[in-house]
Order: structure tokens, then sequence, then C-alpha cells
């Protein structure tokens, strides 16, 4: 474990695979505009300084991009999925040391970030595998000396803006379709979560992916990037996750070349439990969907709806089950909570406990920061929610599970659908008819019905409303990276 006298270089496996400069276009470079530091946001103490880049920098990445890409768009499907499927092997032979630093500069608990390097790496081996199948069609001629031919060809230089919550999944959830697609890939992770997309880079060059092909472009000034991403031409294809007020930001400056984007942005979803639901399952479901690196997801359950005759016996089983979960240091054996990112997202959930409690809402657990104090925060329930609180339209993105009561299928249709947001749904029931008319009913690009867990590499993820437009993942996504070309032949 981390410690204020070990560093954590110490306790990898392999210590090179902790990287600090940038990884442009195959070099790895120090930034024009210094470093910026990398906190463990378990102690607050600097774990990193990396290299912060200039836009001049990120501008030099996408010419090489550029460059590099034609050759990788004209190897066989078979050879690029052959580099990236070495890259794969050497994200699960590394998974320890890669979950181990994903901890120390996010916070998740180390199964968690564990878990997450196997998703992460899970899109790899996927789109490894779709670059050979990446189909077109033949279309009967509509005159009689005439052939017509649809192929699919890649769209250029893909860049890509990802968050803290998922440094490593997020970035291979749209660099994995990329690459196999052969469209060059440059990414720009979070300022907070440098280090687990560097060590991409280390095995992706490992892996002999090309020079150029892709990057890991470290800055500190997120506006910056996402302008010269935007702006420079050389840049094809936009893909973001993060809050759905950056994507609005990146689809405007977007518009000017008219580039294609995909967004995965922000959720708040509902989380429905009928009377008929299993309880206890449903209990498990609302916690791993709601504490899922505690909270920080975008398809975190943020509003939990029961129906009113087990809205009570509810309650009180998901206190017991939530009252004995552990916080702490997530490198620590046995932590189920880490801390949240950084204390903007303390004041945020607990601005949302407050507005709650003035508005008649009722804390049964929790409700205070955690006696470890820094960015540690208790894992809090409230009861009685109501559509007036902050929580009905804004994501709390942490440790808040707040209770609604309803009473009939058509009001909790309506109560889940009220919002912006149509990310994820969930909801728990055995009447067969119902499940089929709620799942129908969500207005929700995924619905998880009795389970709380609904990602994986081999289905489309995605919203609709403002959470985003496009899908990652399954064969769907690599789509977002091809565009259609149809060829009419005179015979
Ligand atoms: N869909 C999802 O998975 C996520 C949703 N969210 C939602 O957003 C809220 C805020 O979280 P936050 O991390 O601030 O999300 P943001 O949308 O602000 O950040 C996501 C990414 O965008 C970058 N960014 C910020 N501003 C710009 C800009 N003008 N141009 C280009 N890139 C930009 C960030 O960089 P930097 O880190 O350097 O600021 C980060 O890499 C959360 O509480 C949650 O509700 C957040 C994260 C993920
Ligand atoms: O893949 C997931 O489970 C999520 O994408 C993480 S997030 O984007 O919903 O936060």
């Amino acid at each position: 474990m981390l410690d204020s006298n070990t560093d954590l270089k110490s306790i990898l496996k392999d210590p090179s695979l902790l990287v600090e400069a940038a990884y442009l276009a195959g070099d790895w470079v120090e930034g024009d505009e210094g470093t910026f530091d990398v906190l463990n946001p378990a102690r607050g103490d600097v774990i990193a300084r990396v290299a912060d880049l200039s836009r001049a920098q990120v501008a030099l990445a996408i010419d090489r991009a550029y460059a590099a890409q034609k050759e990788w768009a004209a190897m066989t499907g078979k050879e690029r999925a052959n580099i990236m499927r070495k890259w794969y092997d050497l994200m699960m032979e590394n998974q320890d040391d890669l979950g181990t630093i994903l901890t120390a500069e996010q916070g998740k608990p180390l199964a968690e970030a564990k878990g997450e390097i196997a998703y992460g790496a899970s899109f790899i081996e996927f789109f490894a595998e779709e670059a050979k199948r990446i189909y077109g069609e033949t279309i009967p001629g509509h005159q009689r000396d005439k052939r017509i031919t649809v192929i699919k060809q890649p769209i250029g230089v893909a860049a890509s803006i990802t968050p803290w919550n998922f440094p490593n999944a997020m970035i291979t959830r749209k660099a994995a379709p990329a690459l196999a697609a052969g469209c060059a890939f440059v990414g720009r992770p979070a300022a907070e979560t440098p280090l687990s997309a560097l060590v991409l880079g280390v095995l992706a060059e490992r892996a002999g992916i090309p020079k150029g092909v892709f990057s890991i472009l470290t800055s500190s000034r997120a506006s910056d990037v996402g302008k010269e991403f935007c702006e420079n031409p050389k840049v094809r294809k936009i893909t973001f996750t993060g809050s759905t007020e950056v994507g609005r930001i990146l689809l405007k400056q977007s518009a000017e070349q008219v580039k294609k984007c995909s967004m995965e942005l922000g959720g708040n979803a509902p989380f429905i439990v009928f009377d008929d639901a299993d309880l206890d399952a449903a209990v498990e479901g609302a916690i791993m969907c709601k504490f899922r690196n505690n909270g920080q997801t975008c398809v975190c359950a943020n509003r939990i709806y029961v129906q009113d005759g087990v809205y009570d016996a509810f309650a009180e089983k998901l206190k017991v089950r939530v009252a004995q979960m552990k916080v702490g240091d997530g490198l620590k054996e046995g932590t189920e909570l880490g801390p949240l990112i950084n204390a903007d997202a303390i004041t945020k959930v607990q601005d949302h406990i407050a507005d709650a409690k003035a508005k008649g809402a009722k804390v049964i657990l929790g409700g205070e920061a955690h006696e470890m104090q820094g960015t540690f925060f208790g894992p809090t329930i409230v009861t009685g929610a109501t559509k007036e609180m902050l929580f009905s339209t804004e994501e709390t993105f942490g440790p808040l599970a707040p209770l609604f009561r309803f009473d009939t299928v058509d009001d909790v249709i309506e109560m889940a659908n009220d919002t912006i947001f149509g990310l994820a749904s969930y909801f728990y029931a055995k009447d067969l008819s119902r499940v089929y008319k709620v799942a129908e009913a969500l207005e929700y690009g995924i619905v998880g019905v009795n389970t709380g867990i609904i990602s994986t590499e081999v289905a489309p993820f995605g919203g609709v409303k403002q959470s985003g437009l496009g899908r990652e993942g399954s064969h769907h996504g690599i789509e977002d990276y091809l565009e259609m070309k149809y060829i009419c032949m005179s015979v």
C-alpha cells in the first residue's frame, strides 16, 4: 500500500509503466508549458508531475496522426487486429500495475480499478476482432447498366476528450473502434487522471502500434486542447465523454467545420423498485448501481423510486447493507468506497443533502463528511425525496441515495422520464407484462431490468435526449468511426 514514505513507482511490479512525459505521435516529450501535478485523492499529496503540452504541440500530434493514418488504414483488418490483440494482452498481463496506478490517481478501490482495466481491455479485444468485419454491401442497380456498391472507410483522425471517473475504459472505448476502423487517434485525458492514459501509450508502443497512430496529449488546459481539436481541419471526428455542459461547447465548436461528433454525456438515472420485485435482489442491485465508483458514474442510480407498499422495507434493508460498506483508501484491502475525486465533488454532495433537508427529506444514514476527512464522504440515504429537490434534475455524482415514493406504474414512468437526460435507467419487477410496458416506456438509451450493472463491451452504450449522440461498444460502436461511400458503376 502507498503511504507517505513510499512512492508509487516502488509498489509497481514494472515501475517503467509510470511515466510523466506525454506520448506525442510515438515520441515521449516534455511539455512546452512545463508540468502539472497529479494528486492522490485519498491523501491529497502529489504523486506525479506530468508534461503540460502547449496547443502547438497538440497541433503537431494532429499533423503526425494525419500523416500516419493513411498507412494504418491501408493495412488489412487482420494486420491491425493482430497489433491490437497484442495491446490487449499487454494490458491484461499488467492488470495489477495498471489497477494500482488507476487507484492512486482516481481513488476507486483496487478491486474496482482492476475490474476497470479488464473492462477497458475488453474494448480492445472486441474491436480488434471487429476490424476484420467492416463489411460493405451491394445494392441491385436502379438501371440495367448500373451496379451499386457501398464501402466503409475510416473517417480519418479522431480526437477524444475523456473524464477522470473511468480513466482507462473511457479511452479504450473510443480508441479501440477508432484504430480498428483504420483511424488515427489523439486523446486528451482529464487533468486529474493522466497516468492511466499514459500507460496505455507505453503499452501501445510495446504492442507495435505505428508511430503517430495513437497519442496521449496531457495538458492542464482542457479548453485550449478542445479548441485545437475542433478547429483543426485535419481532425474529422470528435468523441467526448463528460458533462452535458462541456458536450454542448464541443458541439458548438465543431459546428463550424461540420465535424462528426459522438457525445457520451451526463445522466440522471432512475432506479425503480416495484412492489412485486425481489427486494433483496433490488437492494443488491441498487448498491452496485448507486455506489460503484462511489456514485461517480454517469449510469449510477441518481433517483431511486420505490413503490408505496415496499418503500419502508426497502429503505430499511438498504440502510442495513449500506451501513456495512467500508470507506477508506482504495489501495487498502477491504475498502469498498474510496474518496471522491476532489473538494468540488464533496461540495456538490453536501449541497444536494442540505437542499433535500431544507425541503423536508430525512437523512436515515450518513449525511456528513467521513471521519477520514479530505475528500472522503460517508454513504448517505435520504427518504422523502421529491421532485423539487436538486437531485431530481442534477446528477449528484457522489454517494447519495435519495428514495422517492410512488403509487402507480404510470406515475413512476412520468416521474422517471421527467428529465432532460436519457442515458441509463433500471427497474426491478417480476410481472412480465409490466416489465415490457416499463422497458418500452422509459425514454433512455439503456434499460437494466432486474440488474444494476449494464456495462459491457458487447452492447451499445449511449443516451437519448441531452445525454448524448452515438453509441459506444458492440458492433454498432465502430460505425461512429466509419464513413459510408456509395459507388455507382455503369457497365
Ligand atoms: N458522462 C460521464 O461519464 C461523466 C459525467 N460527468 C458529469 O459532469 C459533472 C462535472 O464533472 P467534470 O469532470 O467537471 O466534467 P467535465 O465535462 O467538465 O470534464 C470532462 C472532460 O472534459 C474536459 N473539459 C472541461 N472543459 C472543457 C472544454 N471547455 N473543452 C474541452 N474539454 C473540456 C475535462 O478536462 P479537465 O479534467 O482538465 O477539467 C475532462 O477531461 C459531474 O459531476 C457529472 O455530473 C463527469 C464526468 C464523466
Ligand atoms: O461504462 C460505464 O459503465 C460508464 O460509461 C462509465 S460512465 O461513462 O457511465 O461514467
